[in-house]
């Protein structure tokens, strides 16, 4: 594992270091440069921030190099149409303030995900856990005591921001639409075995701490059973 750890590190600076040569040597794309680094720094800060606050569990999948088939082709289908409409329409490439924006929900949203992580220590877990371990606790400080779920808001921010940055219009939308859509399917289920680990805990976390981070999420919420009215 070590060996192998060390050579998606190296490769992933290797991508980094070219990144940064891109930005300053083909100004005319250099937010392509910029994107590089930003995936090299994010996918090599999933490793790290894991092998440091949670070592227990990390392993070489803590790097999301292989997150999920569907994981891969988006990130292909946005260099297909980066290339393309540079080579194409390189007028819609020109840098506006969307780059910048991009620019700015990539650190902000790398930022909020790795002190999420680091928040919930032991208790992050890149694969949702449906059985209880005993150091696993229920986290309601730091960013969990404003959203449920910082970390998947964190990486939905890096997410639409790398397309912006990239000015990338087809697939700022299908981002935004996909994982969103990943997320609110995930925050369901993760919820779900939340509330069998913590039981009435988590459902007064849920109260006290009612956004989930996801645009228009709302989580696993219980069934109210209705009362009939008096009449
Ligand atoms: C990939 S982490 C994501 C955590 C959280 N959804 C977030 O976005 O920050 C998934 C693991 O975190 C655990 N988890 C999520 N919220 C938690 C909380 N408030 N306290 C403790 N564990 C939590 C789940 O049990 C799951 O195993």
């Amino acid at each position: 594992m070590l060996h192998e750890s060390a050579i998606r590190s190296y490769f992933l600076g290797l991508v980094g270091g070219a990144g940064i040569l891109v930005t300053l040597v083909h100004c005319e794309v250099w937010t392509w440069g910029v994107y590089m680094l930003a995936m090299s720094v994010f996918h090599f800060g999933e490793f790290y921030v894991t092998a440091r606050f949670n070592s227990k569990v990390v392993n070489l999948d803590s790097f999301l190099l292989n997150h999920s088939n569907e994981y891969l082709i988006a990130a292909a289908v946005s260099w297909a149409e980066f290339w393309l409409e540079q080579w194409l329409f390189p007028s819609v490439k020109q840098v506006s303030g969307l780059v910048y924006l991009g620019l700015v929900l990539i650190v902000v949203g790398d930022g909020i995900r790795k002190y999420a992580m680091y928040t919930a220590g032991v208790s992050f877990n890149h694969l949702v856990q449906d059985t209880k371990k005993d150091d696993h606790t229920l986290i309601k400080h730091g960013l969990y005591g404003i959203v449920r779920h910082p970390s998947y808001m964190g990486w939905y921010l890096f997410s639409v921001g790398t397309q912006l940055l990239l000015v990338n219009p087809v697939c700022l939308v299908g981002y935004a639409v996909f994982i969103w859509k990943f997320f609110s399917e995930r925050i369901v289920s993760e919820e779900y075995y939340l509330l069998r680990h913590f039981g009435e805990a988590y459902r007064d976390y849920q109260k006290q701490v009612p956004l989930t981070g996801v645009p228009f999420v709302q989580g696993c919420v219980p069934v109210v059973t209705r009362t009939p009215k008096q009449e």
